[in-house]
């Protein structure tokens, strides 16, 4: 009789690039060059940055922030959310780390773009929470996806990364698109009248993992901030 010959069933994942490099280039600024690297999406010419410390070629464990673009609070100072002070403990962490990766990724408003977000924050401000908001625009809770941050730190070199983080769904994203996470780097930020209502609600409904209060402390892990 003959040896019956299943075929097995291997881990897969897409084929197709969805990236190129585009550009890269050394940029001065306060705390250090910053190797700037742009990738653009191949199906609509969207482009997003890493900025890169140090060599992270080939390396494991390399602190990595996947950070989604916010523009209220990163340009214009919009106290509503922690997005700008995120950004700057990870670039403060990976600089003062001297190795280690910023994903700047164009997922405004969580994938659903500035308009939509500000629409979204008339609605808060008439008693919606940041996720009831969303649905009643007819977006699910977050529209992001991690395909994007995946490759630009294949293309990187990353071999698996340390992550800068609080949201379980993003490590879990980032995990289901090939990249392994070795542990979690809690990222730690002041809330104010403004913000700790989204800070909560993202606590309860999503389960990150935000220190809002003194007895949330644990100084058991390194963080950021
Ligand atoms: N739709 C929507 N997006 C928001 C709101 N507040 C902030 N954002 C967006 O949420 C995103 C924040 O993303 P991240 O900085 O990755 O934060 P996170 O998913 O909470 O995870 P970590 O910061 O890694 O813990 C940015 O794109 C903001 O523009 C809101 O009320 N509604
Ligand atoms: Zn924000």
């Amino acid at each position: 009789m003959s040896e019956s010959r299943t075929p097995q069933v291997l881990p897969t994942r897409k084929c197709t690039s969805l990236l190129e490099k585009f550009s890269e280039a050394d940029v001065p600024t306060g705390r250090g060059v910053l190797r700037t690297v742009v990738f653009r999406e191949k199906r609509n010419g969207r482009e997003h940055v890493a900025l890169v410390v140090g060599e992270v070629q080939g390396l494991e464990g390399v602190p990595v922030r996947v950070h989604s673009e916010c523009l209220t609070s990163e340009v214009f100072g919009s106290l509503k959310c922690d997005c700008r002070e995120q950004l700057d403990r990870a670039l403060d962490f990976v600089t003062q780390n001297g190795c280690g990766v910023v994903l700047y990724l164009r997922q405004e408003g969580r994938g659903i773009g500035l308009g939509n977000k500000i629409k979204a924050y008339a609605l808060q401000s008439e008693g919606l929470d940041t996720y009831e908001a969303n649905r009643q625009l007819g977006f699910p809770d977050d529209l992001r996806s991690y395909d994007i941050a995946a490759e630009m730190l294949r293309l990187l070199g990353v071999r698996s990364v340390d992550l800068i983080t609080n949201n379980p769904l993003k490590i879990a994203g980032l995990v289901e698109e090939g990249i392994p996470v070795r542990r979690r780097i809690p990222s730690r930020t002041e809330h104010n009248p403004h913000n700790v209502g989204y800070l909560r609600t993202k606590r309860e409904r999503t389960g990150h993992l935000i220190e809002l209060f003194a007895e949330d402390d644990d100084d058991t892990e390194a963080k950021v901030g």
